[in-house]
């Protein structure tokens, strides 16, 4: 239980990746300014998360069951929390899709949109009440860059992020009045098991419904050049959950936090020119011209990235 003055923080998605290395990193506060309400659906992959919490385990770090895709497991989980009070709520969980867009069933689409989207309005209409009661509270919601820049073959991944970005800028304006802040986390390439699973689905698929051309872009140019991102733009799981403790003690935090200063420049193309066609050619001629330079030119943009940009984003350091 947490003790008085301690914030308590419940995280959403903690058995693994960036979920649970927010959760160590806030239960292992030197200063034990939190108490952390760890949460995944199942509790038998919990694990790996109580080794890395060591000593905070049963102290300043807990653990419960919670399904951001039932209305039941939210509500039971959140009145078990003494007086329901959630000072910083973390919306992690979230699961990935790629692939074109013929050989994927209505209902994966739908499984997506359920967990990335509908999943945090489910944590948000439960807890947000009792913080507007208080005046008091800060939602922190994990989105990507991928909700403000599309990547090709992540369609339906990328929209359901888009839908978070803006639910949650209509909502900022309204929290602002009750004194309840609201901040998006927006990470480029992050090595968990996002992207193993990532990778391991699309072994296991045979695209039906897709064009043979379709099929060859997806995996013969865009897999790869994606793989070659990772490897040289990707970020630890730890450098997120540093930049999201940032984020808990700004003193006037932001509302929008892009980790990786190397995809400023992408955003940056976007608000560049309102028409969309900027965007729309440079990813084109990334991915079909670059596709094969892609992994010198990103090594290139890692060394080049000048200071003004990174002052953008929210470091991690
Ligand atoms: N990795 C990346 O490159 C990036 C990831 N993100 C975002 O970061 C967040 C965390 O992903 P990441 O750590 O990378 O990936 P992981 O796959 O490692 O972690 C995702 C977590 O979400 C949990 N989860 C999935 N569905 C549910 C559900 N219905 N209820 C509760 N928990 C659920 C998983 O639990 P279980 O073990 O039960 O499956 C797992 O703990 C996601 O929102 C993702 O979109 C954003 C940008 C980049
Ligand atoms: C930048 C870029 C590409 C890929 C970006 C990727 C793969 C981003 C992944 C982001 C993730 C995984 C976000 C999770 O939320 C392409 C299309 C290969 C080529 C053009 C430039």
């Amino acid at each position: 239980m947490a003790t008085p003055g301690q914030k308590v923080v419940l995280i959403t998605g903690c058995s693994s990746g960036i979920g649970l290395r927010m959760a160590v990193m806030l239960a292992k506060d030197e200063q034990k300014r939190y108490h952390v309400i760890a949460t995944m659906r199942d509790l038998k992959r919990k694990d790996k998360l109580v080794e890395a919490a060591g000593d905070a385990y049963g102290k300043t770090l807990s653990l419960a069951v919670l399904d951001v895709c039932t209305d039941e497991s939210v509500k039971q989980c959140i009145n078990g929390i003494k007086d329901r009070h959630v000072d910083v709520l973390i919306n992690n969980a979230g699961i990935g899709l790629v692939g074109p867009i013929e050989s994927i069933p209505i209902d994966e689409m739908k499984k997506v949109f359920e967990t990335n989207f509908f999943g945090v309005i489910r944590m948000i209409k439960e807890v947000m009440p009792d913080m507007k009661r208080r005046k008091g509270g800060h939602i922190i919601v994990v989105s990507s860059v991928m909700g403000l820049q599309g990547v090709v073959f992540n369609d339906v991944y990328a929209a359901s992020k888009f839908a978070m970005e803006g639910f949650c800028e209509c909502l900022a304006v309204q929290l602002l009045k009750f004194k309840v802040t609201m901040s998006m986390i927006e990470p480029g390439p992050v090595h968990t098991e996002f992207e193993a699973k990532m990778i391991q689905d699309v072994q296991q698929k045979e695209f039906p419904g897709a064009d043979a051309d379709t099929v060859n872009y997806f995996k013969n140019v865009y897999l790869p050049s994606s793989v070659d991102i990772f490897e040289t733009l990707g970020q630890t799981p730890d450098d997120i959950a540093r930049c999201v403790k940032k984020v808990i003690e700004a003193s006037s935090p932001r509302f929008r936090n892009l980790t990786n200063p190397l995809y400023t420049p992408i955003v940056a193309l976007k608000y560049a020119d309102e028409t969309g066609g900027l965007s729309v050619h440079a990813f084109y001629h990334m991915l079909f011209n670059l596709g094969p330079l892609m992994h010198v030119s990103m090594t290139a943009m890692k060394y080049l990235t000048c200071g003004c940009l990174r002052s953008r984003t929210i470091s991690p350091n």
